[in-house]
């Protein structure tokens, strides 16, 4: 097209000319092209590209060095006597901060004024030292982005690393591996990585770096990787870590992009959403075989962080106090036997799966300090809370594939049974519960299938063994459960299947063939509890439908507490229980998103042939 004499819409002329005699003889696609190649859109777009080729070849230059000046002068006067529509239109038009922002920058090119001069390269350069390297990196507010280190056995001074993002990279100009021979004239011979710090740190304006470059540079050949963190991290209290100011603090749950893993021991990465920031040292998966090295950062410290190192330790302890949870309310009314069942009949719509009978398992085996409810746990499970990190990848839900099976998690009381038989009563067509399994015998008025799958002890116990529940327990000698093959009877039939779930069962969910989205139903402050919850009822292994009373409201902040710290990292959303009408609606919203929107899953869930 450059060297055609013709100009580019005028090709397009003859170009579509040609397809319109193509249409009249009937070529497959010709019409399409047609329209495609005359519309206006692109015209004015070929236009527009003729137009700016004109101006390159002319090279034009400013034509005055202050735009910006003069167009605060016809404001002013178009202010005073902007009479005319198009007067006004144009006072519209400068005023806009876009429009002043291209006339300053216009200027700034016309006045040649480009800040700060950086200083004449040192003349006395030896001829010798050809591999040398002179970097000359105007020092602003952000930290260089690079560390350095000593290297033990020579005692030469080189860049540790080069963090991605920072200023020092985004130069490409300093490399990992280059040796540091002067700093702003300074021979680093003999220095301590903290001396040449304190070099930098009184240095002002540019600091010019005298360097012999690493001879062959690592090429970064690697793709991006994508992890939910499974713990805390603050390198501010990580002793292992080589430069804490270097390090990256994140929380449980956090969505952090791996930008280099070339380092056995430190990854670099940037959490999510904010990409456009640097990167920060994290440590990576094989932290264990730690190295002794000492390196430095060219910055000031940054803010102190206030969450916690990772404690293995601490995961463990989190587990024992949950098991050592107070059932403190004892009420003295029997549970009456006719309410075991909460199947509710309503307008002909059964909501099957609103057991109290498991409920109330949990609340026994809490109290009781035995475990009378189980929650099954695939052997991936105990290996996703003792990695620091959870490969994730970005998945949406192709339309036709079955839906992600809703799971709510949240403390006793707390309303997820509320919310739940909410949801599916505003549709039932589409909203379902899992239909549990008993042992118990039926009632005279139930359904095998309807209210409960009825079973022999001996096929529930198979079950058991077969690892076929989500969750199961024993209630006054029956035992009661929520099986896979419930939850998959409803995602089979088009439907969501929406479940609640006691949080030691959430790695039974998170499967490839489950793929859960889940919910954190949290309680709201105790205050506002009291307000909210006066007519509601709470169901204790004694009494059923007693109001509530401060303890359980206390307990349920403990019990959210507690579930929130060892579980948070599993929570795709989280939803505080404060006016029922407003959680109702954020749940509905979480779940259309969940099943339309692109979300982070375990990679895993993708490459279901790993998955153990
Ligand atoms: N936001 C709310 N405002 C007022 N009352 C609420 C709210 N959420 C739930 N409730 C009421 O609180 C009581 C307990 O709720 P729900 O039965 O759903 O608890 P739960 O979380 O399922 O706990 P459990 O499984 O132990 O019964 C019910 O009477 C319910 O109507």
């Amino acid at each position: 097209i450059a060297l055609c004499p013709l100009g580019l819409s005028e090709i397009l002329t003859n170009v579509v000319e040609e397809v319109k005699v193509s249409i009249s003889r009937d070529i497959n696609g010709a019409d399409i092209l047609y329209s495609l190649l005359n519309a206006p859109w692109l015209q004015s777009l070929l236009k527009v590209y003729e137009c700016l080729q004109q101006y390159l070849q002319r090279n034009p230059s400013p034509f005055l060095p202050y735009a910006s000046g003069l167009s605060q002068e016809v404001m002013s006067d178009l202010r005073m006597s902007a009479s005319s529509p198009d007067a006004r239109e144009l006072l519209i038009l400068l005023r806009n901060p876009h429009m002043q922002a291209v006339l300053s920058a216009h200027d700034t090119v016309a006045q040649k004024d480009f800040e700060p001069v950086l200083p004449p390269l040192p003349d006395n350069i030896p001829e010798e030292e050809e591999a040398m390297r002179i970097v000359c990196l105007v020092k602003n507010k952000q930290p260089l982005g690079a560390t350095i280190k000593r290297n033990e056995i020579t005692g030469e001074i080189v860049v540790a690393r080069v963090i991605h993002g920072g200023l020092a990279d985004r130069s490409g100009l300093l490399y990992a591996g280059d040796k540091l021979v002067e700093v702003n004239g300074h021979s680093v011979e003999g220095l301590e990585p903290e001396q040449i710090i304190q070099i930098l740190a009184q240095s002002h304006g540019t600091i010019v770096f005298k360097l012999v470059p690493i001879s062959e540079r690592p090429v970064n050949s690697q793709t991006m990787m994508y992890v939910r963190a499974m713990t805390d991290y603050s390198p501010q209290q990580d002793p292992a870590i080589p430069c804490a100011d270097a390090g990256m603090a994140f929380r449980k749950g956090d969505i952090l992009e791996i930008v280099d893993q070339t380092d056995f021991l430190w990854w670099q990465a940037r959490k999510l959403p904010n990409t456009s920031c640097c990167a920060g040292l994290i440590p990576s998966a094989n932290l264990l075989k730690r190295r002794k090295q000492r390196e430095f950062w060219w910055s000031q410290p940054l803010q102190p962080h206030t969450c916690v190192k990772i404690s293995p330790e601490l995961t463990h302890k989190f587990k024992e106090d949950m098991m050592a949870i107070d059932e403190k309310c004892v009420e003295t009314e029997e549970l009456r036997e006719e309410e075991d069942g909460f199947s509710a009949l309503n307008q002909g719509l059964y909501l099957a799966g609103f057991r109290r009978s498991l409920r109330l398992c949990r609340r026994k085996s809490r109290s009781s300090h035995q475990q009378s409810c189980y929650a099954r746990c695939p052997s991936s499970c105990y290996s996703a809370l003792a990695s620091p990190y959870e490969e994730v990848v970005r998945y949406q839900r192709h339309p036709e594939d079955r839906h992600r099976l809703i799971v709510l998690i949240g403390p006793s009381g707390v309303g997820v049974n509320e919310l739940r038989r909410r949801l599916i009563e505003i549709n039932p067509k589409i909203f379902q519960g899992a239909v549990p399994h008993t042992t118990r015998p039926p009632k005279s008025y139930e359904e095998n299938g309807r209210e409960y799958h009825f079973v022999t002890k001996e096929l529930f116990e198979n079950m058991i063994h077969s690892n076929r529940f989500l969750e199961y327990g024993e209630y006054k000698g029956h035992l009661y459960g929520t099986s896979i093959d419930s939850v998959k009877e409803v995602l089979e039939n088009g439907k969501i299947c929406i479940i609640d779930l006691e949080p030691q069962g959430i790695q039974g969910v998170r499967t490839h063939e489950l793929k859960a989205y889940i919910i954190f139903i949290k309680p709201s402050s105790i205050i506002r509890m009291k307000q909210t919850r006066k007519s509601a009822r709470i169901i204790t292994d004694y009494y059923v439908n007693r109001p509530f009373k401060e303890e359980d409201f206390q307990e349920m902040e403990e019990m959210a507490k507690k579930v929130e710290a060892q579980y948070c990292q599993f929570f795709d959303h989280v939803i505080v229980n404060d006016s029922l009408q407003d959680s109702c609606v954020q749940l509905l919203t979480a779940v259309r998103r969940a099943q339309d929107e692109p979300q982070w899953v375990p990679a895993l869930w993708l490459r279901p042939a790993e998955e153990s």
